[in-house]
């Protein structure tokens, strides 16, 4: 099997496995707060709908969005970049509920990250099928702070590489509630997520959704 993360700690509840040197999954990290943080996203997306962006390779994401925060993610023809407003509105993304903001800041720590306050939350809806093909974090303005990401219903496969493209890839299995934190040495690693198989969980329906936090700056 491709799987075998080194586990660092168990506290019963809760555990956590090292993906490579600065990745960290924390197992279960969330599941006490999955209905709570799933009503904030429906809060933000009933202001901010999921809506599916143009790459600038002229490509139609597979995965629909959406973003709190003062900076949101956006991509369009002109490229990738992290932008104050909702360039469907007009309008500036929706205040990050203090649910999520909170529980970034409780997984980086816990992750080893000391005062992470995210600015930018992007909201990732996938349906059976979708996925997202290997890349970079690359748009936040300094790479000092982690990326914290956090997995709702339906299980995926996350794949997390090297500083190339063509580097090997580990496959992670992500289930409802866990959390990836990455950073320091593993901060600009290629990663994606499989396509999603035909499942269903209780709180999300056929989807899954994943809540990613950045400093974008
Ligand atoms: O859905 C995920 O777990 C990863 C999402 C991601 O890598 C991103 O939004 O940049
Ligand atoms: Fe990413």
């Amino acid at each position: 099997m491709n799987y075998d993360l080194f586990d660092l700690s168990n506290n019963g509840d809760t555990w956590t496995e090292e993906i490579c040197k600065d990745a960290l999954v924390l197992r279960q990290f969330a599941v006490a707060q999955a209905p709570e943080l799933m009503q904030a996203v429906t809060e933000v997306t009933t202001q901010a709908p999921f809506r599916h962006m143009q790459t600038p390779g002229g490509y139609t994401m597979s995965a629909s969005l959406s973003s709190c925060g003062s900076m949101g993610w956006v991509s369009d023809r002109v490229g990738y970049r992290y932008s104050s407003h909702d360039p469907q509105s007009k309008q500036p993304w929706p205040a990050m509920p203090e649910i999520l903001s909170k529980l970034a800041t409780e997984a980086a720590e816990a992750a080893g990250y000391h005062r992470f306050y995210p600015d930018a939350c992007l909201i990732n809806r996938y349906t059976p099928g979708a996925k997202m093909s290997l890349h970079q974090d690359r748009n936040e303005r300094d790479y000092d702070a982690p990326i914290v990401s956090v997995s709702l219903g339906v299980p995926a496969t996350f794949l997390f590489g090297g500083m190339q493209r063509g580097d090997k890839t580990i496959k992670v299995p992500l289930a409802h509630g866990d959390v990836v934190v990455w950073g320091g040495e593993s901060r600009l690693k290629f990663h994606g997520i499989l396509p999603i198989k035909a499942g269903y969980h209780s709180l999300t329906g056929e989807d899954r959704i994943n809540i990613t936090f950045r400093v974008a700056g």
